[in-house]
């Protein structure tokens, strides 16, 4: 099977197999300029929070490409207003301005300007290579907590479109799977935008991998009917005491899984453990248009008119967690001593 891989840099340009289309047509989105970057991120053309670092990388890169300053201090001026619209893109996932951060440190260590974007183009091949090692090494972490001969539930895409290949939670399945356990796979539809739905499930049948989607409100009955042995989601942002960032709905699964006495676990790399928060309440929600919950596929769900609200993620305080799976390990609670080993390498 060849591997999807949503993020390409071909030739100076970013080819995004855009997300919008999916299942239904696999179109690449041509990018050339940082705002053609943002764009696509903001448009979730390109989604999922490592995916988001990814871009954002390269978004960096080709806007200094467009800087024609010759002076040092002016073109890392220039370049830092840049990044100010980078950053804004979607304010939740932390790998984004991780990924940021990381490019203007390699700028401001380059002497001269003129060297400026092909280092920058270099360390963005570099985060983009880093993603792929990091998501397997969690995946051969992980692939211990799935349960041969039991069941997994998951929820929104977390797969290879959520990175650059390989994915993180449904790369933690996908190596469960692949060492050659056998488990039922079940996701759900990840109302309102549907990455369940339209990416995860198709992800599923690209790895052959057999996989039942259901409704996020019948999650609850499948649980109590035992059909449902754990529960592994993504995150987009994990703060230093573990409360986790991560989908809308993925609050209500969590919640629904220790009433069941359900083990429920988070799969996501170290750059998306933000150790300057010391908990969930300062995490930003980005909210998202109402018309992505009173419209589908520019048809009418609801009303004209309708008031709706449309929260893109929700907070898990750290007690409904069992475990954090990364690239470095697993960790386990008091999650304000694992977490800080996670991210600086086990010292
Ligand atoms: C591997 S992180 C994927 C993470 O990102 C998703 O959000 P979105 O589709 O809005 O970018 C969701 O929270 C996933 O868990």
């Amino acid at each position: 099977m060849s591997e999807i891989r949503p993020i390409r840099w071909q030739e100076g340009k970013l080819l995004l197999l855009d997300q919008t289309r999916l299942p239904v047509d696999e179109t690449t989105f041509v990018v050339e300029r940082y705002e053609q970057a943002v764009a696509a991120i903001r448009e979730m053309r390109v989604r999922g929070a490592p995916a988001i670092g990814v871009t954002a990388a390269y978004a960096v890169a080709m806007a200094a490409r467009d800087i024609r300053a010759s002076d040092r201090a002016e073109f890392l001026s220039a370049l830092e207003q840049d990044c100010v619209h980078i950053r804004a893109a979607r304010p939740t996932a932390v790998n984004l301005g991780w990924a940021v951060d990381r490019m203007m440190n390699v700028a401001e260590s380059v002497d001269s300007a003129k060297e400026i974007p092909d280092r920058l183009v270099a360390e963005a091949e570099e985060i983009h290579r880093e993603d792929e090692a990091i998501n397997r090494l969690l995946g051969d972490y992980g692939k211990e907590l799935m349960p041969d001969g039991g069941s997994v539930l998951t929820h929104c895409n977390t797969g290879a479109l959520a990175t650059s290949a390989f994915g993180t939670a449904l790369g933690v399945i996908r190596a469960g799977w692949e060492s050659g356990k056998r488990f039922e796979v079940f996701n759900t539809e990840t109302r309102p935008w549907l990455q369940g739905a339209r990416l995860t499930s198709w992800e599923f049948q690209k790895l052959g991998i057999p996989a039942t989607l259901l409704a996020d409100s019948a999650a609850g009955m499948l649980m109590r009917q035992g059909r449902i042995g754990c529960v592994i989601t993504g995150a987009d942002r994990i703060a230093a005491n573990g409360d986790t960032a991560n989908k809308i709905g993925t609050y209500m699964l969590a919640v629904l899984a220790r009433e069941n006495g359900i083990p429920f676990y988070i799969a996501a790399p170290t750059s998306t453990i933000d150790l300057a928060l010391p908990n969930g309440d300062g995490i930003e929600i980005e909210q998202r248009p109402p018309e992505e919950v009173t419209r589908y596929g520019g048809v009418a769900t609801a009303p004209e008119g309708v008031s709706a609200v449309n929260p893109a993620f929700d907070v898990t305080p750290h007690h409904y967690i069992d475990a954090i799976v990364t690239e470095r390990g697993i960790a386990s609670p008091p999650y304000t001593e694992s977490l800080i080993l996670a991210v600086n390498g086990g010292n």
